[in-house]
């Protein structure tokens, strides 16, 4: 309170040196501090002292401290163009491999070479396997001596290549008697099925309907939708596959294309 009285006169000689502290100060160290910024402001803005120009040394000390704060500015003397080091991204963990020991003599060599020797892996006894199958025929078919599956839209007899499969019995069980387009894409896109399941093919699968369907029996989208999974439904791709398949098997009334 003394000095304040004291330094009344020459107050405009004061708040220059005043304000040049704060402003030197505040640039120094932050310009978020508003306690140095609003002491800088009052001095300049009126001439008669207030006690914010007045403050003791050791006060405008204190109001400092929080303006040295800020983490994003970097300590006075240190180089404010060096940026900090940046951390690589961590790496993704790889993921465990969910394939599972197989028997003695079921290696993926001796399928291949199964799909050379055996005439008839897809059990079709001499029946065309040129025929549409309506879902209602795989739903019968889940047991491990007589499996079917569905995978995009053609119709598998899975039951020879069970002991096979790299992924185990249980999982590929789990396609047995469904579309298992799914779950086949979920664990392994990249496998080519179209080839390894050549020989299990029994042809294409035509739509949910109980009725036995010729070649001539109409297809439709429509049809499927309520048997489709969730990811199928959203999948921008099925319904443009599913036209084309049925276009196709509807003209040529075979299908001769395992490209498809
Ligand atoms: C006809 C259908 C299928 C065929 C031809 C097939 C074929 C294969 C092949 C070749 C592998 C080894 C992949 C590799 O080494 O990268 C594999 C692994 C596997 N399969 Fe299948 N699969 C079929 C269906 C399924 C289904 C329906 C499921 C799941 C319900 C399934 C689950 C798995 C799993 C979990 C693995 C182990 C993947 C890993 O290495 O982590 N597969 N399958």
């Amino acid at each position: 309170m003394t000095l304040s009285l004291q330094l009344a006169p020459s107050s405009s000689h004061l708040q220059t040196t005043t304000s040049s502290s704060a402003s030197s100060s505040s640039s120094s160290v932050s310009a978020s501090s508003s306690a140095a910024s609003s002491s800088a402001s009052s001095s300049i803005s009126f001439p008669s002292p207030t006690p914010s120009i007045s403050s003791p040394p050791h006060l405008s000390a204190l109001s400092m401290g929080p303006a040295v704060q800020p983490s994003s500015s970097p300590p006075p003397g240190d180089d404010a163009s060096v940026s900090p080091p940046t951390m690589p991204p961590p790496k993704p963990k790889p993921r465990a491999s969910a394939r599972v020991p197989l028997e003695k003599g079921y290696s993926q060599m001796v399928w291949l070479r199964l799909l050379q020797t055996e005439p008839d892996l897809a059990g079709l006894k001499g029946q065309s396997p040129k025929r549409l199958i309506p879902m209602e025929e795989v739903k019968q078919h889940k047991t491990e001596e007589d499996a079917w599956t569905v995978l995009r839209g053609r119709v598998y007899n899975i039951s020879p290549y069970i002991r096979f499969h790299p992924g185990g019995k249980d999982m590929l069980m789990k396609g047995a008697g469904r579309d298992c387009t799914a779950l086949f894409n979920k664990y392994h896109v990249w496998v080519n099925a179209e080839f390894l399941m050549e020989k299990c093919l029994y042809y294409f699968v035509c739509s949910s309907s109980t009725a036995s369907y010729g070649f001539n029996a109409p297809l439709s989208l429509a049809e499927d939708w309520p048997t489709l999974t969730a990811s199928q439904k959203q999948d921008f791709h099925y319904p443009i596959n599913r036209k084309v398949r049925e276009q196709f098997c509807m003209k040529k009334h075979m299908c001769f294309s395992t490209k498809l």
